[in-house]
């Protein structure tokens, strides 16, 4: 049974709709005269509209979804530059070797007017659980081109003495505030606006929990929420005039490079 709360959640976690009127949406799927205690079975809200409602936001305006972008991924051991790259970056981080090129292909992502991406986590608690092969632990964002208007990434958790490390519900409620497009980079934080050539390092896992990765020792109860950097929340603020070129690489912690850590 779906209550009229647990719609908003569905229509913006499970359907991914992170800009849309509530009101309307629940007036439609579950009456007129729908008062805050109703509640339906997620079938029938779906046979009631909530399939049409999304299909006519994908095809119609889709920047209300979580993200609207267009992405491809180039593999580095094709080419000389990413070569180049992953040295670089590996000068650049003091990371060693081994590690950075376990990095996954390089994502290169492009937003047009509207485009975004909502606040999230590179990893989340949950796929640290799941003890993934390379468990991301580092976000390198390179920036490729100058945004007119638009387009900053916004880390709205990081830098504030407002939340403590321990209060995993505070950072919860500020992803959630932070989903709206608008929203990115009006919670606080760090704004960044991008540059051409800028790149930015970020940490998704924190380091003292890297070598338990390494050596699988992931098991324990409550791993992923311990070990993963709340701090790093983040999203693409809407690109409001020309448009928007980056490069995400994913520095992966492989099979290899576990001595050097
Ligand atoms: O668009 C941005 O600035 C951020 C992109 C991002 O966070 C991602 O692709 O994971
Ligand atoms: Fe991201």
């Amino acid at each position: 049974m779906l209550s009229r709360e647990e719609m908003f959640r569905f229509v913006q976690t499970v359907l991914g709709v992170v800009d849309y009127d509530h009101e309307p949406v629940v007036r439609h799927v579950l009456g007129d005269d729908a008062s805050a205690e109703a509640s339906i079975p997620v079938e029938n809200a779906v046979r009631a509209g909530l399939g049409r409602f999304l299909i006519d936001i994908v095809e119609k305006e889709p920047w209300r979804l979580t993200r609207y972008s267009e992405q491809l991924w180039l593999t580095y051991d094709k080419s000389p530059v990413l070569q180049k790259l992953l040295v670089r970056v590996q000068r650049i981080t003091g990371l060693p070797e081994s590690v950075v090129n376990q990095s996954e292909d390089l994502q290169v992502l492009r937003y047009g007017p509207h485009g975004h991406y909502s606040c999230h986590h590179d990893m989340s608690p949950d796929t640290i659980d799941e003890g993934k092969d390379a468990p991301q632990i580092a976000t390198v964002a390179i920036f490729l081109n100058d945004v007119t208007r638009g387009g900053e990434i916004a880390f709205p958790a990081a830098n504030r003495d407002d939340i403590a490390p321990s209060e995993l519900e505070k950072y919860w409620m500020l992803e959630e505030q932070c989903q709206p497009r608008k929203a990115c980079t009006r919670l606080g934080g760090v704004v960044f606006s991008p540059k051409k050539g800028d790149a930015l390092l970020w940490y998704n896992i924190r380091p003292e929990f890297w070598n338990d990765l390494k050596r699988k020792e992931t098991q324990r109860q409550g791993f992923g929420e311990q070990s993963l950097m709340w701090s790093s929340v983040h999203c693409g603020a809407e690109v409001i005039e020309g448009e928007k070129w980056m490069a995400n690489m994913w520095i992966g912690l492989g099979p290899h490079g576990h001595e050097e850590l």
